[in-house]
């Protein structure tokens, strides 16, 4: 069975688990771990703007799921000390959606507009006044009588957050003054991660055991945290309520979660590439099929990991696994296939 948390998209959350979420979601730059030097730069923007008491510039955060896009921009507003309103590229389905949030934003509010990638185009357009000017341009009634009125908004802090910075259109893109990439954490940062959490969840755990877990979770607090939740029931249910290194393997195991921290499907995709394509190169929409799971998805979710972890590479003519794949699955490579690991 997969696992669906481990794909770790937010929508693909149950109702508990966000609640979950919430609960850890750290509040402040201080509480957040990792991305120092993102971090480090938004303090100073922030900071300023609060000096000049101006809004802050646009904000875009780019980067795969679970890595601390939407904490970052609740951040942000906190220490802005300013309102947030949440809304999503999907859910903004005409421009009178949008007129309608922006005229209610007050001075040095935050927009924060997830998933600004599957923005309607149309929608998109009228963003670009807002964010330039801080005014939009709205058309009354249609036909003969049509007529457009121009109007005035509050300075307002735009913040986009995308899994696919590669989707913005270039405008788009152009009208953030800051654009951040966020990565992947280290074994380090997330065993910090899973201490906090566990402290938040008065769970006592060991040391080596946070370890454990944060060097298995693809290198994303999302999974961590999650992990770290799984773990603890083993603990209750088969140990004294401590998570121990031998709980923690005995619940990662369990939950299919590999020695090096890949879950099943990172795993089906390097096994279909090796098995049926011979290592590849294949294309993606031919593995997708084959692994029965949205190219969308193996895109944004899996192959970012694999490629940064060395176990998948893309060429110009497709994904191929790598020699390390090979090592990981205990495949030896056949001879007979011409270009092996060569480019
Ligand atoms: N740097 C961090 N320190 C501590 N916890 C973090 C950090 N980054 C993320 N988290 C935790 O991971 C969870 C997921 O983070 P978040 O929702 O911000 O990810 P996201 O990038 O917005 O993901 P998505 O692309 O799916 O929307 C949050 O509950 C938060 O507690
Ligand atoms: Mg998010």
């Amino acid at each position: 069975m997969r696992e669906d948390y481990l794909s770790g998209d937010e929508e693909s959350l149950s109702p508990k688990d966000q609640e979950f979420e919430r609960a850890l979601r750290p509040l402040s730059f201080e509480d957040f771990t990792g991305q120092a030097k993102i971090v480090e730069n938004l303090k100073v923007f922030v900071l300023a703007a609060k000096k000049r008491s101006e809004p802050l510039d646009h904000v875009l955060l780019h980067g795969p799921p679970g890595l601390g896009k939407t904490t970052l921009s609740h951040i942000i507003a906190n220490e802005l000390q300013a309102g947030i309103k949440i809304t999503s590229g999907p859910v903004l389905d005409k421009p009178s959606d949008l007129a309608g949030l922006l005229t209610n934003l007050e001075e040095g509010d935050v927009l924060f507009i997830d998933e600004i990638h599957r923005l309607n185009p149309i929608v998109e357009e009228y963003l670009y006044s807002a964010m330039e000017d801080f005014r939009i341009d709205i058309m009354l009634d249609s036909g003969p009588n049509a007529r457009s009125v121009q109007i005035t908004l509050s300075p307002f802090t735009l913040i986009g957050a995308t899994t696919r910075s590669g989707l913005l259109t270039s405008p788009l893109r152009a009208r953030f003054g800051i654009n951040s990439r966020l990565e992947y954490y280290d074994a380090k940062l997330l065993t910090d991660i899973v201490s906090r959490s566990a402290g938040i969840l008065d769970t006592p755990i060991d040391e080596i055991a946070a370890f454990e877990i944060a060097r298995r979770s693809r290198g994303t607090p999302r999974i961590a945290n999650m992990l770290l939740r799984r773990t603890r029931d083993f603990a209750e249910v088969k140990g004294d309520g401590t998570i121990t290194l031998d709980i923690a393997k005995m619940a990662l195991d369990a939950l299919d979660v590999d020695e090096h921290g890949l879950d099943e499907m990172d795993n089906r995709i390097l096994l279909t590439i090796i098995e049926k394509f011979k290592g590849g190169p294949v294309g993606l929409g031919t593995i997708a099929t084959a692994c029965g799971e949205e190219a969308e998805t193996i895109e944004e979710v899996y192959e970012p990991f694999l490629i940064q972890e060395g176990y998948m590479k893309r060429t110009a003519r497709g994904r191929m696994a790598t020699e390390l794949a090979y090592q990981h699955l205990k495949i030896k490579p056949n001879p007979g296939t011409g270009s092996l690991f060569g480019d």
